[in-house]
């Protein structure tokens, strides 16, 4: 079911928390709004949801106008960061929580309940209570349990916000399975861009309460509309005035090693520079420099391979280039 957004205002006081927000949400797609914080994700999610009303817009879902309807008109399953489950209730009965109270046959609950225990890896865990499992497994069984009325629309806030890096990436992971084999139109708030970039089939950056850009993760990677979409989606230095991204300098020992193409078109000059540092940092080692004619300071991005080549060490002389530019696109 697709949503739609249109001319989406809400204001706290003087506060303009939503300002004119309008986006089209894809049927059967994972779209991601990221920015961050106080930037508007989640009031724009809740209006979704029906859990905030609008000072004035539309919310639009599978083609009806929900903007007057009441969360529970809206058929929507709805994850927070923080999950509150039945404490009382085994996990299987937290997940059949939903079909119990809808009153469906005991034998269709407990088919779906398995259905469902099996497509988070819960099944094991299924006569445990809530304190008995460990984060991530709890997020799971949230995402069970809002799965199990068959919503329309998934939502998601934040939903592995509290979970440590691993585990975040693990579940990340296997919320991109999930959403293969469910499809259901799901929309994840996040202000963290390597899990929009890992999960997205679209994102949204948001920024004090406007959209900035949507479009397919690599679109806005490589043809952000302006600096603000550039950083957020990553990191960018300057260098010779232009926006780069860390991965697109060239390090070399001579300045023929740091332009080795000669390609002429590709002129954004040799930079002399003096290293500051040098981080490894796992697969990649993070050069720390000093622009010699400048004093301008940036960082280039190296595989650890290549440093194990070039041996780079602090005090050193090089010399750097930027192999690419942002360039802004238009729309
Ligand atoms: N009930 C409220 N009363 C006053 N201001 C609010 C209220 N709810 C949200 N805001 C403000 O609206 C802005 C947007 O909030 P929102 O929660 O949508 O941001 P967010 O992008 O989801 O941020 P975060 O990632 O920190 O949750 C914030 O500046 C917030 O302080």
């Amino acid at each position: 079911m697709s949503i739609s957004v249109i001319g989406a205002n809400k204001r706290y006081g003087d506060f303009a928390a939503l300002d004119d927000v309008s986006i089209d949400i894809p049927d059967g797609q994972l779209t991601s709004l990221l920015g961050p914080s106080g930037s508007g994700k989640s009031t724009l999610l809740r209006a979704i949801a029906g859990l905030d009303t609008l000072d004035s817009g539309t919310v639009i879902i599978n083609g009806n106008d929900v903007s007057k309807k009441s969360p529970q008109q809206r058929d929507i399953g709805f994850v927070f960061q923080h999950y509150a489950a039945f404490k009382h209730l085994t996990v299987r009965d937290n997940i059949a929580f939903g079909l119990k109270i809808r009153k469906k046959p005991t034998a269709e609950v407990d088919a779906k309940v398995d259905e469902l225990l099996e497509v988070v890896g819960l099944t094991v865990f299924q006569r445990r209570f809530p304190a008995q499992l460990s984060g991530g497994q709890r997020q799971r069984m949230a995402l069970a349990r809002a799965l199990a009325v068959d919503p329309k629309v998934l939502l998601l806030d934040e939903p592995f916000g509290a979970l440590d890096a691993k585990v975040r990436e693990d579940l990340r992971k296997w919320l991109r399975r999930l959403h293969e084999e469910v499809h259901v139109t799901t929309v994840l708030v996040t202000h963290d861009q390597q899990e929009a970039l890992d999960v997205s089939d679209r994102i949204a950056v948001l920024n004090k309460g406007r959209i900035e850009q949507v479009g397919a993760p690599d679109d806005l990677y490589d043809r952000p509309v302006n600096p603000f979409v550039a950083s957020f989606l990553g990191s960018t230095v300057r260098l010779n005035g232009e926006l780069v991204r860390p991965h697109d300098i060239r390090i070399g020992r001579t300045p023929e090693m740091a332009w080795p193409s000669a390609d002429p078109t590709l002129d954004t000059g040799v930079l002399k520079a003096t290293v500051s540092r040098v981080v490894n940092l796992g697969f990649e080692t993070r050069v720390e420099l000093v622009a010699v004619a400048s004093g301008e300071e940036f960082a280039a991005q190296i595989t650890r391979g290549d440093q194990n080549a070039l041996n780079l060490q602090a005090g050193e002389t090089v010399y750097a280039r930027a192999t690419k530019v942002a360039a802004f696109s238009e729309s």
